[in-house]
């Protein structure tokens, strides 16, 4: 009993960590705004591989250990990768780099073992996509982001504009490198230190926060929607991994490289050649003494496999090949003194301290500021303005706070920091609840939460309101045309007119695109809430549970924990969030507009068990996503072609050659209308 008590807790602790893995994955993916550190995300993720290493029966195929994060963004056409853009393992130190190099070895057996050593550069990858021309070169066809690693986003208009990327090669290049007429060039997206900083120089002048890190800059910018302020924004791309036909060039990697640079790509010149995890370290150490002059970010070191033979023979783990590793440096430090704290209140009313520091300079940047863990890690730490403090930057460019250093030449601080009552912004009492390590401010009307929630309400994977952002929040909040995100759904044409640089155009875009986003969907609509850990697949799980808000407004948290990926802390965390009558109203309000707060309950039955069904050509209402998970909701299997095991082939329009295979082996074909009709006779 106790036994399975247990097992029970580290299930939901498991699904804890994937929703909140999941919900900084489309933080930092989707929307390219990470709220924690790479080390503290990869300590998330390393605690789920060690439940699921030893509970390997609480692995689920969508556990964000088993695919790269990162859904494709909406507003970009989604194409599928020639073969998956896989993640990479990590190494923080010598030792797991001697594990590595040990299984390497053994795998490998009589097959050549030599390592080619290359800079990870702190980007995004991109596949491009080029086709032979009649004179034997080849041009630019796609450009593709990651995405999911399956899937990713056209962006080849915005690729074109990148300097680095060659639109078009020559026959005597395509003849000196030895590729196919069509190949497929892999690599990595940067935004090199000065664009960042330009970049960052005209947000500020604009109000706008600035980004992060070069990295989020540059997957930012990539999926800007305006080809033109991709051009400005001087992306690089380095190239690294050349393919054909879904399948790497048989030629090594070293060769691949040789390669790239003579089809006449960017290749990063710092490379090398080793045998041994001594020869490994050697380069490293002299990759982190050339890191601050590059020019732009790295944040570790590939070590590839380079024969291709071993390659194969190494093969792949759930999302990362066994024949590279990614070695991450460890983090960088400085000391300087504390000159104070800065609070700031964000989208969630959570107030964050932020450190004043004297300037210092860490891993080849200026640093003036820091995060500061939270009040209890202030309190329990007894910081004082005044303290020397270790400072450092770990695998990312947002610096932290990490110790309080005192000895005869740092002396301790004399002043104590008094954690402020009142809200910076609204100046209403702030409240902090037991066990919590932050103080919150709990108004509703609080600009600063309003403001977050409304961008939080049009960010893409929520309600998808283009135009609804940063800047256009603030317009709103400042001229106090909304007070809430339901009064989105009453603004009128001239409300938006009214506003500085809003023409009509644009004006009526937004209000269609808000009227639009009213069909969003039940779980869109509780994600949109914003209530602490419940990210997307959680909402999606409540909403097919309980079919309508009001009887998510109701749940008690048992009910709440029946749907499977709910732990306690979620329950709660919702009970508490409807227990507050202005979040009631907050429902009403929106239910009112004309909101959509009901979604299709989730079939008990699996109807369709055991079936296999092919979707093809284009359905009148249903996207083929939607098609595939009404299916699988249903308990069905959707496969890509059609053999005598498929049960039925769903037919739309422009339906191609799996329509013809289907009448040739017999099987059934339906309609749209003959699908939902299926699934409602079955349950
Ligand atoms: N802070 C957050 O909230 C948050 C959220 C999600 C992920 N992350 C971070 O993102 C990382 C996971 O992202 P990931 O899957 O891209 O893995 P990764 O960055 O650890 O390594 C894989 C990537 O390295 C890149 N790369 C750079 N140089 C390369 C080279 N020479 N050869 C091959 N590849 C090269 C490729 O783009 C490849 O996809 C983790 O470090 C994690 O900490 C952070
Ligand atoms: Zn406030």
């Amino acid at each position: 009993m106790d036994g399975k008590r247990q097992t029970s807790e580290t299930a939901k602790r498991a699904e804890e960590l994937r929703e909140e893995i999941r919900h900084h994955e489309h933080l930092y993916y989707v929307l390219d705004a990470p709220v924690i550190s790479d080390r503290d995300f990869d300590k998330l993720m390393n605690e789920l591989k060690r439940i699921e290493a030893e509970h390997p029966e609480l692995v689920t195929a969508d556990s964000p250990t088993q695919r790269v994060g990162g859904k494709p963004a909406e507003g970009f056409r989604k194409v599928a990768h020639s073969r998956p853009m896989l993640s990479l393992d990590n190494a923080y130190s010598e030792e797991e780099l001697r594990d590595w190099d040990r299984r390497v070895h053994e795998l490998a057996g009589n097959l050549p073992v030599e390592y080619t050593c290359e800079l990870k550069m702190d980007g995004l990858s991109i596949a491009l996509h080029y086709e032979g021309t009649p004179d034997g070169g080849a041009r630019l066809a796609r450009g593709l982001t990651r995405g999911d690693g399956q899937i990713g986003e056209d962006v080849t208009s915005n690729v074109r504009t990148i300097r680095s990327v060659p639109l078009s090669i020559t026959p005597a290049r395509m003849k000196k490198a030895g590729v196919p007429e069509s190949f497929e060039v892999r690599g990595e997206t940067v935004m090199p230190e000065k664009a960042f900083e330009q970049m960052n120089k005209e947000r500020e002048a604009q109000g706008l926060t600035p980004a992060v890190n070069p990295r989020n800059a540059a997957a930012g910018t990539l999926r800007t929607i305006d080809p033109n302020i991709v051009a400005q924004r001087r992306l690089d791309v380095y190239a690294y991994f050349l393919l054909s036909g879904g399948a790497y060039l048989e030629i090594g990697q070293e060769a691949t490289l040789d390669a790239l640079t003579a089809l006449g790509f960017r290749v990063n010149p710092h490379r090398g050649k080793v045998h041994t995890v001594e020869q490994m370290m050697k380069f490293i150490a002299d990759a982190e003494k050339k890191r601050a002059t590059l020019g732009y970010d790295i944040d570790g070191v590939v070590i590839k496999v380079d024969a291709q033979a071993t390659q194969n023979r190494l093969g792949y783990t759930g999302k990362a090949p066994r024949w590279a590793i990614a070695y991450k440096f460890s983090a960088e430090q400085a000391l300087t003194q504390l000159k104070g704290i800065l609070i700031t209140t964000g989208r969630t009313g959570k107030l964050t301290p932020t450190a004043q520091l004297a300037p210092v300079f860490v891993g080849g940047v200026t640093i003036r500021q820091a995060t500061l863990h939270n009040a209890d890690w202030i309190e329990r730490m007894g910081l004082m303005i005044g303290d020397w403090v270790k400072v450092e930057r770990a695998g990312d460019v947002i610096p932290k706070v990490a110790a309080i250093v005192e000895d005869a030449e740092h002396p301790r601080g004399t002043e104590k920091f008094v954690y402020p009552t009142k809200c910076p912004v609204c100046k209403q009492d702030v409240v902090r609840e037991e066990g919590e390590a932050d103080y919150r401010c709990v108004n509703v009307d609080c600009p600063a939460v309003l403001h977050g929630a409304l961008e939080h309400w049009g960010s893409r994977g929520v309600m998808n309101i283009e135009g609804l952002g940063e800047v256009s929040a603030a317009q709103l909040l400042e001229k106090g045309l909304v007070r809430s995100v339901a009064d989105l759904y009453t603004l009128k044409l001239e409300d938006l007119m009214s506003l500085e640089r809003w023409g009509e155009k644009s004006s009526r875009t937004l209000l269609e695109e808000i009227e639009r986003s009213k069909g969003a969907g039940l779980a869109r609509v509780l994600m949109g809430l914003g209530i602490r850990f419940v990210g997307e697949r959680t909402a999606e799980a409540i909403a097919q549970e309980f079919g309508s808000m009001d009887d998510i407004v109701s749940a008690s948290a048992e009910e709440l924990e029946r749907v499977e990926e709910v732990g306690p802390r979620i329950s709660h965390a919702i009970v508490d969030f409807f227990a507050r009558p202005a979040n009631r109203e907050l429902v009403e309000h929106l239910k009112a507009v004309g909101v959509k707060m009901t979604a299709e309950k989730k079939k008990r039955s699996s109807e369709l068990a055991g079936m296999t069904i092919v979707l093809t050509g284009t359905l009148p209402n249903l996207s083929r996503e939607e098609a595939k998970a009404m299916i699988e909701a249903a308990g069905g299997k959707v496969a890509g072609s059609v053999s005598k095991k498929t049960s039925y082939v769903v037919a739309g329009e422009e339906a191609g050659s799996k329509l013809d295979k289907a009448r040739e082996l017999g099987v059934t074909v339906l309609d749209e209308a003959g699908l939902r009709k299926l699934i409602e006779e079955r349950s």
